[in-house]
């Protein structure tokens, strides 16, 4: 039978807010995506993206569903379990702000080595500089900035460090949560054409969280609209863009300002 190398099958987040009161964060999301695909992520502030990805990424438990990476049921699995699980390494995540994601005693070196020498095989540990160095460049971060410390970076080097550190052990699947919203439009231009660029050269997957529509439709493969938890509507990017099924989406779409569908 075939399968599609990620599948989330009614996957929902309840949060006990006490005195009886519950908060559907995400409610019964389904999707699948085949491998080197990009899934955009979309929806307004609190309607459940960060909390649906960090339930595939593991960060925490589901109330209810599944998470399948090449077909292994990982649900059962979160934080220091999964640490310790092999398919640990396949998923990898990037952050909105690399300033507060990066520790700021790590020199950018020791922040990408990380995931190595935490996750690495002995083999991978014992070429650890190799495989930074090889991280930094497919990243185009010059390696003579990996002594730098975070703070002795800009903006889109710190960003590329984090995409660094994210692939230093080739995943699979990379969540990417507004990677590069703290970024001007040019930076933002030239971070995602590296984003393209290491999907094609590692056929890597993405989930790509944005509240940025244009930036979305310009990147991803298939398109999810979350709302209020919902997954409201989703498919083929191009379809939803030029045919939208569900109301908000139109209300999404018609707010728009005209973009060219050309790609990056
Ligand atoms: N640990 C938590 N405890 C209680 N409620 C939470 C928790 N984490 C998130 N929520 C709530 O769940 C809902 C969804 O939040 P989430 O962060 O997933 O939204 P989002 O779409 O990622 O928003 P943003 O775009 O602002 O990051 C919000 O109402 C939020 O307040």
């Amino acid at each position: 039978m075939s399968h599609d190398f990620l599948e989330v099958i009614s996957l929902s987040k309840n949060f006990d807010l006490g005195r009886g009161q519950i908060l559907k964060a995400v409610q019964n999301v389904t999707f699948s995506a085949a491998k080197g695909k990009v899934i955009g992520l979309v929806g307004e502030s609190g309607s459940g993206k960060s909390t649906l990805v960090r339930m595939i990424a593991r960060l925490i438990p589901q109330s209810s569903g599944e998470v399948l990476l090449d077909r292994i049921n990982i649900s059962p699995l979160v934080g220091s379990t999964f640490s310790r699980h092999p398919a640990r390494r396949d998923i990898q995540m990037v952050f909105q702000d690399p300033l507060a994601s990066l520790n700021p005693r790590f020199r950018a070196r020791r922040a990408i080595a990380d995931p190595v020498l935490r996750l690495g095989t002995e083999a991978e540990k014992a070429r650890v500089d190799e495989l930074v160095e090889q991280a930094a460049t497919r990243t185009g971060l010059p390696t003579e900035l990996l002594d730098r410390f975070p703070h002795e970076l800009s903006g889109g080097q710190r960003a590329r460090v984090d995409i660094a550190r994210a692939i230093v052990l080739t995943p699979k699947l990379v969540i990417l949560d507004e990677p590069t919203s703290a970024l001007d439009a040019s930076l933002q231009a030239h971070v995602v054409r590296t984003l393209m660029a290491l999907r094609d050269e590692l056929d890597l997957t993405y989930i790509f969280v944005s509240h940025d529509l244009n930036l979305v439709r310009l990147l991803a493969d298939e398109i999810i609209v979350m709302y209020q938890g919902q997954a409201v509507e989703q498919g083929d990017t191009q379809q939803v863009f030029h045919d939208p099924s569900n109301d908000y989406t139109k209300t999404l779409l018609a707010a728009l300002p005209h973009m060219p569908s050309q790609r990056w």
